[in-house]
């Protein structure tokens, strides 16, 4: 079954999930392929086409070829699991947004300005026609990861989670902005060991809890002040700076957010993300 998103690149019409498709042309300012598939009633698929340019030769769909692939793995308790492989790689999907793939990492306290600087990053990015995601740790919480509390390992859980989906949206090409406290360091780096060299871009708001304190917009540190909320970052849960992030923002006074977006767009284009 050939995926939907996968279709309209490809060109192909979505009426026919089965049988012979006619020959469709996919245009854009790079590139043009054309794409003739044929879908056998046993579920193998063929793909001939015409190819121009750096599109990748499709040889099969969802890289199901019917030959037998690589042996069984055990990873956790998952158990007789195997790594299916694509004809379309990172590279291509990249080369299709001009840009490539990787992970912004957005770490420091609650009121420090992560969710300002993912917003206003996004925004720059988006300006500049490249696609990128939000993980904001709020967000999540409200779905993926409703499961978790505040203690210890539910936050590190939380981090997991976040990492692995994270490192999915930069194997898709997506610039992927991860905006959680992550408070504890080996967390982070864990995250940060799932990525090859470089694609992991660690972001220290270097926010002093004295001011992140006096904003507090939701009125969550005066909660923990009380003794109503337990365990609350910075208050009476521990808070572990980054030893060698990449970027450090936050601490040279009146930083706008734009300033602070104007900073990490300009990291991403100087190491190279911003094109393919
Ligand atoms: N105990 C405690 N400690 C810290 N934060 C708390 C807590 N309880 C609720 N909140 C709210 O949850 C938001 C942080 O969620 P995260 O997923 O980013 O946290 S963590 O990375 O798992 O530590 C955080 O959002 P931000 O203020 O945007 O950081 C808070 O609104
Ligand atoms: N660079 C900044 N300078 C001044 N205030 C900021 C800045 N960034 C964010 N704020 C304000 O600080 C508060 C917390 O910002 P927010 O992005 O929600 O932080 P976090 O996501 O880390 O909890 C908000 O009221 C926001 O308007």
């Amino acid at each position: 079954m050939i995926a939907a998103g996968a279709k309209s690149l490809l060109g192909l019409s979505m009426a026919s999930p089965k049988g012979i498709f006619d020959s469709n042309s996919m245009s854009n300012s790079r590139s043009v392929v054309v794409v003739r598939a044929c879908v056998s009633m046993d579920g193998s698929q063929t793909l001939s086409h015409n190819k121009n340019g750096s599109i990748p030769e499709v040889k099969s769909i969802n890289g199901h070829t019917g030959q037998k692939q690589g042996p069984l793995s055990t990873v956790g308790n998952s158990t007789n699991i195997k790594w299916h492989e694509c004809s379309v790689e990172k590279v291509d999907r990249q080369r299709l947004l001009d840009q490539k793939g990787c992970v912004i990492w957005v770490t420091g306290l609650s009121g420090s300005g992560k969710s300002t600087l993912a917003c206003a990053l996004n925004q720059m990015l988006y300006q500049k026609g490249k696609l990128c995601y939000i993980l904001d740790g709020d967000n999540v919480r409200h779905g993926l990861n409703r499961d978790l509390s505040f203690k210890a390992e539910d936050r590190a859980e939380n981090i997991r989670r976040v990492g692995e989906v994270a490192k999915l949206f930069a194997d898709a090409g997506i610039i992927c902005i991860a905006s959680l406290i992550s408070p504890y360091r080996t967390d982070r780096d864990a995250c940060r060991s799932l990525l090859p060299e470089g694609d992991f871009v660690e972001v220290f708001m270097d926010v002093p809890l004295s001011v992140c304190e006096a904003r507090d917009p939701k009125g969550l540190y005066k909660l923990a002040r009380a003794g109503k909320i337990k365990g609350f970052t910075g208050i009476d849960d521990p808070y572990e700076p980054p030893l060698n992030c990449e970027i450090s923002l936050g601490r040279e006074g009146g930083t706008s957010p734009i300033e602070m977006a104007e900073k990490v767009v300009g990291y991403l284009d100087n190491k190279g993300y911003l094109q393919a």
